[in-house]
């Protein structure tokens, strides 16, 4: 089934729905939704190291995700995060949990130079850094981390909106995440529609995250 563009407030009551309303858990949903990102990145970039940035909120959470998909599939494979570990909460600190459990490298990184270092011999970067809970100019270490992952020479990958991109409105931030490729879950956002943000996007391609048909009706696209 196709859907329709989404917006940031669409897209969270969907997730929301299959939470509350159909029994669904945030970590089947995040599961879903990283491997389906894992296997798109092993479709599309499926040499060399990947280094993949998190972020504090889910999106980050969706990293540690692919990075165990990753690692399953044999990929060289570091997460940087750019905030300390034990910040994190809920499904988000789940998985990170698990990817330390299971020994991957996990690096924090919250200047700059650190996370320069831990980039320098990627050959993939996926930005899971913000996703659509990110709201207005970017802050703080979030804009250094995009600053440096667009200066490096490798694949960039962004992960359901490339970090600095207004999921509404397609406004980006002079740092944006510069991708060639964008793996969106559920359905495209609103903001992929507007001029000017196809050259910060890439390709795009969409990702299932398992919520029921029932429930994306309102938002299908007619054949
Ligand atoms: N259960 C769910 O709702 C699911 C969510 N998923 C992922 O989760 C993402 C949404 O996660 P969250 O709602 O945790 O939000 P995000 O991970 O997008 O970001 C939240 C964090 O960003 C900070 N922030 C917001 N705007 C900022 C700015 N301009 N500069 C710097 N920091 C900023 C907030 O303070 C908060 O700490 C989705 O994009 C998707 O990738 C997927 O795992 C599928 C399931
Ligand atoms: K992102």
């Amino acid at each position: 089934m196709k859907i329709k563009s989404l917006s940031r407030q669409q897209v969270r009551s969907i997730d929301q729905q299959a939470i509350e309303d159909y029994g669904m858990t945030g970590l089947v949903l995040m599961e879903n939704a990283g491997r389906g990102a894992a296997e798109v990145i092993q479709q599309n970039a499926a040499t060399g190291r990947v280094v993949i940035l998190c972020g504090k909120g889910n999106n980050g959470g969706d990293g540690y995700v692919i990075a165990r998909h990753l690692d399953l599939m044999e990929r060289q494979v570091r997460v940087v995060s750019v905030v300390e570990i034990d910040s994190l909460s809920g499904d988000a600190a789940a998985n990170a949990a698990i990817a330390q459990k299971a020994e991957l490298d996990v690096q924090v990184a919250t200047t700059a130079e650190a996370i320069k270092t831990h980039l320098s011999d990627a050959d993939v970067i996926v930005d899971c850094l913000l996703g659509t809970g990110a709201t207005g100019p970017l802050r703080g270490i979030y804009a250094d981390a995009v600053k440096v992952a667009n200066q490096i020479k490798a694949t960039r990958i962004a992960i359901d909106v490339p970090t600095g991109m207004d999921v509404d409105s397609g406004e980006a931030d002079p740092h944006t995440f510069q991708a060639e490729l964008t793996i969106t879950f559920v359905a495209k956002k609103t903001g992929f529609e507007f001029e000017g943000t196809q050259s910060l996007l890439g390709d795009i391609e969409v990702v299932p995250i398992g919520v029921p048909r029932k429930l994306l009706r309102p938002w299908a696209l007619a054949d």
